[in-house]
């Protein structure tokens, strides 16, 4: 990380301590470890150029390498007095607050959110977020895990990862610097965070509008079992809710695999 960018976030973000490296195996285990090793002045923002073991929901793995913009924010839920049973939001909250700042830089593109932690941009994924908590003694941290193809070249990719993946750059009419889309994205997650301290309330309309999921049918995977149904949107909890011959439920684990 050049020393204008460092410079930037200082001065620009909510950022108070970075720890910027070439490569790392995953920005989030770096997090956990300064977190278990009482190394933290909270927001801490851990970068890595090159991520070699980055890891994602359930058997999900992050290997980012060029053109990948890899980095994990760690903050104290105390400072957004939020409580244990609201941080399932924060991943809702987080991928908010990248649509928006993908969709600032993008204009008139379809940047949409799947339920709970993915970035789509044209139904492809283009950013993944993994939220953790880990303890220094008694006291929680989160860690929030982002990772964005800014640039990533698909081209050479096999078939399946070109249909289910993209890359800022390919729809851009110009390329963007990742920089300006980690200091974009850095500046919501403050606001949005922010904006859910002070006023309790989760947007919901806002997240059910921008969700890919919304008036579609979805399969919504949980160990052997899927259970199929409408999307509603999501309840103030940040559950996403189905509706089918059973009734209306709220489900707040889960992953979705099938979208009619
Ligand atoms: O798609 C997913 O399931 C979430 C992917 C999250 C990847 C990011 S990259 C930065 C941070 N460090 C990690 O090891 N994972 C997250």
């Amino acid at each position: 990380m050049t020393p204008e960018l460092k410079s930037r976030i200082a001065t620009e973000t909510m950022v108070a301590v970075i720890d910027a490296h070439e490569s790392l195996d995953s920005t989030n285990d770096r997090a956990k470890s300064l977190i278990s090793a009482g190394e933290v002045s909270t927001p801490v923002l851990v970068f890595a150029t090159r991520q070699t073991a980055g890891r994602g929901r359930g058997a999900n793995r992050w290997v980012a390498g060029s053109g990948s913009l890899t980095f994990s924010v760690v903050i104290d839920p105390a400072d957004f007095k939020l409580e244990t049973a609201e941080l399932p939001l924060v991943s809702l909250i987080t991928g908010l607050a990248v649509r928006d700042a993908i969709s600032s830089k993008l204009g008139d593109v379809c940047v949409q959110l799947k339920w709970p932690n993915d970035v789509l941009i044209n139904r492809k994924k283009v950013c993944g977020i993994l939220v953790e908590i880990e303890r220094a003694g008694a006291i929680p941290f989160l860690v929030i895990g982002i990772g964005i193809n800014v640039g990533v070249d698909f081209r050479n990719a096999s078939v399946e990862i070109r249909d289910r993946a993209i890359s800022l750059n390919d729809i851009a009419d110009q390329s963007v610097d990742p920089s300006e889309h980690l200091i974009e994205i850095l500046i919501r997650l403050e606001s949005e965070l922010g904006d859910y301290r002070d006023s309790r309330a989760f947007p919901r309309k806002r997240y059910a509008a921008h969700c890919a999921l919304t008036g579609r049918t979805v399969g919504l995977s949980s160990g052997d079992r899927v259970t199929y149904g409408l999307c509603r949107g999501v309840d103030d909890g940040g559950g996403i809710t189905l509706e089918n011959e059973a009734g209306s439920s709220v489900y707040y684990g889960g992953t979705i695999t099938h979208i009619a």
